[in-house]
């Protein structure tokens, strides 16, 4: 069974700096965020975690074997290199919704994402090493079928961006509501969701309700594995399978 051990980490008093002493410009806060976001995903996947950018100024990410001392020097490297500090919350649980819930509380009841005096927050409830096993996470890589045929080819690319994010709002809904999974947008025709332990005819009903709703055509890999890394590597693999033999859901 799944155990997911999320992190949320939130830019501290971000909304404040952003504005003072007057408005920054627009462009050189894309380029920070995006560079938070570049800095993260690299400090968090060298230990074999996952980073979703989630709204830039949280991000959501997937953390199960890394612990509290790695968090503190996570948070120490941003801190050195950006003008603005981040605070650290986390959660663990099977159900990867409640366990960003917790993540969630923890930093909440350190203060306001728009308190100056909350700084920093590193709080939460770590997976310990004794508690780990090979299935602790499971992710699935969605991908829209014929994403260049269809859209890339045919359409410009605003057209196919709205098709593109119509499936992806269609199944974050449906994998939020009916399976407390978080599933995240990762460019191209790609989704990645985060779930607790589902079986073929979740993904299956999941993949036919996008398709009913809003006429976008899914397939997804399925990997399970003690790492977000492992686990997101198998589903790929997985992904793979379904381009070779043509189904809709394959697990590694
Ligand atoms: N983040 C991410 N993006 C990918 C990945 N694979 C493909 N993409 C993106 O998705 C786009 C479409 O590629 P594909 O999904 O391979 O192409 P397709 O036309 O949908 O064809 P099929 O998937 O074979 O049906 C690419 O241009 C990439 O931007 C991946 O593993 N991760």
């Amino acid at each position: 069974m799944t155990n997911t051990q999320v992190t949320l980490v939130q830019i501290d008093n971000y909304g404040p700096w952003t504005v003072t002493p007057e408005p920054r410009r627009e462009v050189d806060l894309q380029t920070l965020q995006s560079r938070l976001y570049a800095d993260l995903s690299q400090l968090i996947g060298n230990r074999e975690g996952y980073t979703f950018f989630t709204r830039f100024d949280n991000m959501v990410t997937v953390t199960n074997g890394i612990d509290r001392d790695a968090h503190a020097l996570i948070q120490e490297s941003v801190a050195n290199r950006y003008p603005v500090t981040v605070s650290l919350g986390v959660g663990v649980d099977p159900s990867p919704a409640v366990a960003l819930g917790e993540a969630t509380a923890a930093i909440q009841e350190g203060g306001s994402a728009q308190d100056a005096s909350r700084q920093e927050i590193l709080s939460g409830e770590f997976l310990s090493e004794s508690d780990r096993t090979d299935d602790d996470v499971q992710i699935a890589h969605f991908d829209v079928n014929d994403a260049t045929g269809k859209y890339t080819d045919q359409l410009n690319e605003f057209d196919t961006f709205i098709h593109i994010e119509q499936g992806y709002a269609a199944l974050m809904r449906y994998m939020r509501e009916q399976h407390d999974s978080l599933s995240f947008f990762v460019g191209g025709d790609n989704v990645i969701a985060v779930c607790p332990s589902l079986g073929e005819a979740e993904y299956q009903d999941a993949i036919e309700a996008v398709h009913e709703r809003v006429e976008v055509e899914l397939k997804v890999g399925v990997g399970r594995h003690r790492t977000a890394q492992g686990a997101g590597m198998a589903a790929k693999h997985a992904l793979e399978t379904c381009r070779d033999d043509g189904t809709d859901v394959e697990f590694a």
